[in-house]
């Protein structure tokens, strides 16, 4: 058994190192293709240079932009501006700061990446058009300050060149090289090596970052920030850093530009700049790692060379009266790629290649009694579950009075509820009853009006979900929440804590410890996926599978942070009743291997085959509490609840 799993470490291992070589050889072979060229230093290759270094600028705020449009799903407007403030902050300071050039460059980046980060936390609560608006105000911003603040001038000659000397930025030397950019013919145009160079390393880091833990939290937070909450991820201070991350990524692409250029046109940093930008983005594939490189390649192409030259002189032959520009064409691009191509370039091409595996059918589970969830064993159990008990009390989660109010509705007026160490606590009433609401208190998804919430001791009813998550509380959902456009095994991968804990400066630095994590997290998912009847699922689209199964796959999830209490909140609805007993059968095996349980259900037949205690609630306050006989028995239960259920035969 040993041997097999160090086998199987050992080839996930070998598989992401065969990747990440792969990678690295594809940009070396950019780099070899660059440099000779650049080199060489002849006239007609100076254009060619110059859109080679204009790529990379545009590639990598496009990567940054990415983090935010394709993972967060925050759509930015105002690339352009950090792009800006790359390049002119860094401008400035080369020429008249008296820092060395990397400093220079260092401080334009930090600078670029406080404002996105004060843009951040801003604009913490927007969404949607809100959001966007707001980062389109601050490129129209940017772009006045650059057109009408007369300083700014000397950097690019721009009114009047002869009021502000050369208008040139002069060359950056670094370490004794200096990065001479693509203007005279003759020269040679070292500031594209060390543009290619850069670029492959900070394309990489982004690589390592998306496709790490930290990239799981962004989907995650793209997808619900209530479920990336719930995942252990503190979602405000994720987007301010993944804000500034993308800031200074865009920073970077205007420092680019500006050693390319080497002089700076107010003008250029316009709207259609950020507009640009996205649509590199969005056209390339959004969430995908190389899309906005491709998408990048692509409109730098239309752009800056003669393809769209036809184009517009079909459009005049048919009126001249009018002119259709590039900016007009490729605005036009932006249309239709919308319109034709909503996941881009690359987008379509991996869900062209991955559409075999998207039916559900495929798996067989072995059951023969109707259910769709396989049975697991004993021996599964064993391997994947060790609770910790930290040697705490008996109890333990305590809720002591807990009062929840929604404006004139109190949902939970004054329940206390114990939940004792590897037991089973149903918590059953009817529709309305409050026990969703107070699932919802015990997650520190709503705040206590009154009352405490006691875990292991300590007063958790002031913490944010992500730490009380941490802090060993998981959960399912009354809908499944599941990252449905993703694989069954990268829904499993979030729910490790890594997913909340992860650093940025980590996930970028991709340090050789990671890919033993990696792997360590995969085989972990593999046996929590048998663990709950869906071994063999791994590769599945999540989106595609039944609802049994999506239930089972949140439970996995849950488990995957290592909980010690979890609260499940109506895992058997949608399900039959042998999926039912299956599940039951689960719950009992998490039971006695030291799990606590808090069960939300409707099933009185799940209940009773797995429960130890039974809290009954009705109208947000404790009906009855006690054994599964004793509460199932009671009167005043089966007046307010199970009575209503006998009468409608259910
Ligand atoms: N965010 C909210 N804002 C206002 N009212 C709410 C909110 N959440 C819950 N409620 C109300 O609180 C009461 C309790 O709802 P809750 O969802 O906790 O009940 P439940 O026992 O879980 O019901 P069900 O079994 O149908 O899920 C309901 O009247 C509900 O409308």
């Amino acid at each position: 058994m040993n041997a097999l799993i160090h086998r199987l470490r050992t080839q996930a291992r070998a598989a992401e190192a065969r990747t990440d070589l792969v990678v690295a050889i594809v940009a070396l072979a950019l780099a070899a293709l660059v440099v000779p060229t650049a080199l060489r230093g002849e006239g007609p290759t100076l254009a060619n240079l110059q859109i080679v270094g204009y790529f990379g600028a545009i590639a990598i705020a496009a990567m940054g932009l990415n983090l935010l449009v394709g993972y967060v799903r925050l759509v930015s407007l105002g690339q352009g501006a950090f792009f800006a403030v790359g390049a002119y902050a860094s401008a400035w300071l080369l020429v008249d700061g008296d820092l060395s050039p990397l400093l220079a460059i260092l401080v334009a980046l930090v600078a670029a990446g406080a404002i996105g980060a004060v843009l951040a936390v801003c604009s913490m609560r927007l969404r949607g058009p809100a959001f966007a608006m707001i980062t389109l105000v601050v490129a129209i911003l940017v772009e006045q300050i650059l057109v009408e603040w007369r300083p700014l001038g000397r950097l690019s000659g721009y009114p009047n060149a002869l009021d502000h000397g050369s208008g040139l930025i002069d060359p950056v030397e670094i370490f004794g090289l200096t990065l001479e950019p693509p203007l005279f013919a003759g020269t040679a145009v070292t500031v594209v090596i060390a543009i290619v160079f850069v670029a492959a390393i900070v394309f990489l880091g982004y690589r390592n970052a998306v496709g790490s833990a930290w990239g799981r939290s962004l989907r995650a937070i793209g997808t619900s920030e209530h479920l990336a909450a719930h995942l252990g991820v503190n979602v405000f201070s994720r987007k301010v850093v993944v804000m500034a991350v993308a800031s200074v990524y865009g920073a970077l692409g205007g420092v680019f530009y500006a050693q390319v250029m080497a002089h700076l046109q107010p003008e250029t940093f316009d709207i259609f700049l950020s507009i640009t930008i996205v649509l590199a983005v969005i056209l390339g594939g959004g969430g995908t790692v190389v899309g906005p490189v491709i998408g990048a390649a692509v409109i730098v192409i239309l752009q800056q060379t003669n393809v769209l030259v036809p184009v517009v002189d079909a459009q005049r032959s048919i009126s001249d009266s009018w002119y259709l520009s590039t900016p007009g064409l490729i605005g036009l691009l932006l249309v239709l790629t919308l319109a034709f191509l909503p996941h881009g370039i690359v987008g379509s091409l991996v869900r062209l290649t991955h559409r075999g595996t998207e039916e559900p059918s495929e798996v067989e589970t072995g059951a023969d009694d109707g259910s769709e969830l396989a049975r697991s064993s004993d021996a599964v159990a064993d391997a994947v579950l060790s609770v910790p008990t930290d040697g705490g009390g008996e109890n333990l989660l305590e809720v002591r009075g807990a009062v929840r109010r929604f404006g004139g509705l109190t949902a939970v007026g004054g329940v206390d509820l114990t939940v004792r160490r590897g037991t089973v606590h149903a918590l059953i009433g009817p529709n309305g009853a409050g026990k969703t609401t107070l699932a919802n208190l015990v997650t520190g998804v709503y705040a206590v009006n009154e009352g405490e919430l006691v875990l292991e001791g300590q007063r958790i009813d002031r913490w944010p979900t992500h730490r009380i998550v941490r802090g060993g509380v998981a959960r399912t959902f009354q809908t499944p929440l599941i990252f449905a456009e993703e694989s069954v095994e990268e829904n499993v991968l979030a729910g490790f804590l890594d997913t909340g804990t992860m650093p940025f400066w980590r996930a970028w630095l991709k340090l050789p410890g990671q890919y033993r994590r990696n792997a360590e997290m995969r085989e972990r998912a593999e046996q929590l996926l048998e663990l709950v009847g869906l071994a063999g699922h791994g590769h599945l689209e999540a989106g595609n599978l039944s609802y049994g199964k999506q239930r089972a796959l949140e439970i996995a999830r849950a488990l995957a942070s290592g909980p010690k209490l979890l609260i499940l909140d109506e895992p058997a609805a949608g399900l039959n009743t042998s999926e039912t007993s299956v599940l039951g059968e689960l719950l009992i095996r998490l039971r006695d291997r030291g799990l606590s349980l808090i069960l939300v259900e409707h099933h009185m037949d799940l209940v009773t085959q797995v429960s130890d205690e039974v809290t009954c609630m009705n109208t947000g306050v404790v009906l009855a509490h006690g054994s599964t006989a004793e509460v199932l028995a009671d009167p005043a239960v089966v007046e307010a609840y199970l009575g209503v259920a006998v009468e409608e035969g259910s």
